[in-house]
């Protein structure tokens, strides 16, 4: 059971987005923490949804971020998320509101997934150009600084866990550069977060944005697309992985 704190009264369909990422990946349930007006804009395309307007009930892991902005009760929910010490995948605009929360509450069952922007602003040093070119190296560096697992977003992905553990893929189209692309990504590692026991955080960043980059790909074949089309690209991506090239740790062949 996946807890997802997503959308905000100015971005309700990256809720919708983020749920569809998580339904794809076959996770039992959601459960959305979201005000009341996107709540309903989420079941009316996944009926399958529960939730509420404040975090209730078990989960085994949380998603939080897609299009929260600084709606207050969301960024709220965002701390109870994260004090649960359950594995969490943090995003987008709930980063910004990280530095307040790592102090005591960092540990790589932390996700989080900026690009290349969203790191530049939270380690306040490498310009986003430098990071857009050395992703491996700051990837690292982020993981080791923040002391979380690191999932950092852009044509290759770098996974960096606390240790020095690296995942690179580069499976992915720039197709992929949509609006909405990095909200559904959130979707599909929340629910490998809920369900892939026996991974590390590092491990599940890594299959999540081999999955997201495997589907974009088939998206891409017939074409440009919006990230609509992503969820049930993730499908079949999973029903092809098995004659798919598995990600690659920096330095192997
Ligand atoms: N349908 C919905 O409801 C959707 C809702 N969404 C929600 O909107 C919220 C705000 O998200 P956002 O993308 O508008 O702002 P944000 O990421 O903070 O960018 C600000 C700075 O970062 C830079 N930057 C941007 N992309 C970059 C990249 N790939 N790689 C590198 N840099 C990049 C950018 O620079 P620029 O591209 O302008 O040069 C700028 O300086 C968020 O909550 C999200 O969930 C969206 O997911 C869309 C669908
Ligand atoms: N040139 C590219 N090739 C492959 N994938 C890309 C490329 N550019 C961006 N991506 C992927 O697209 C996604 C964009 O997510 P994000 O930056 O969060 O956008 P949004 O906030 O609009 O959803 C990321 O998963 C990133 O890795």
């Amino acid at each position: 059971m996946l807890g997802l704190v997503a959308g905000s009264e100015p971005y309700p369909g990256a809720a919708v987005l983020a749920t569809a990422g998580a339904l794809a990946m076959g996770v039992g349930m959601v459960r959305l923490v979201a005000p009341d007006a996107v709540r309903r804009l989420v079941l009316a395309a996944h009926p399958e949804v529960v939730g509420s307007s404040e975090p209730s009930g078990r989960v085994q892991a949380w998603a939080a971020g897609p299009g929260i902005a600084d709606d207050a009760g969301q960024r709220r929910a965002l701390a109870v998320a994260l004090e649960s010490g359950l594995p969490a995948v943090v995003d987008a605009s709930a980063l910004d509101a990280l530095p307040e929360l790592l102090d005591r509450l960092a540990g790589e069952h932390v996700v989080i997934t900026p690009h290349a922007g969203e790191l530049e602003r939270l380690l306040e040093g490498p310009s986003r150009e430098a990071i857009e070119a050395e992703p491996v190296r700051w990837a690292r560096e982020a993981s080791a600084q923040l002391g979380v697992t690191v999932l950092l977003k852009g044509p290759a992905t770098v996974c960096a866990a606390p240790d020095g553990t690296a995942w690179v893929q580069g499976e992915g189209h720039p197709y992929l550069a949509t609006a909405g692309s990095g909200d559904t990504l959130t979707g599909i590692l929340g629910a490998l977060l809920a369900t892939a026991r026996g991974l590390r955080p590092v491990e599940a960043a890594a299959l999540a944005a081999f999955v997201h980059g495997s589907a974009g790909r088939m998206a891409a074949e017939s074409g440009p697309f919006g990230a609509g089309a992503l969820a049930p690209a993730v499908r079949e991506a999973l029903s092809r992985l098995g004659s798919a090239e598995p990600p690659r740790r920096p330095g192997q062949g």
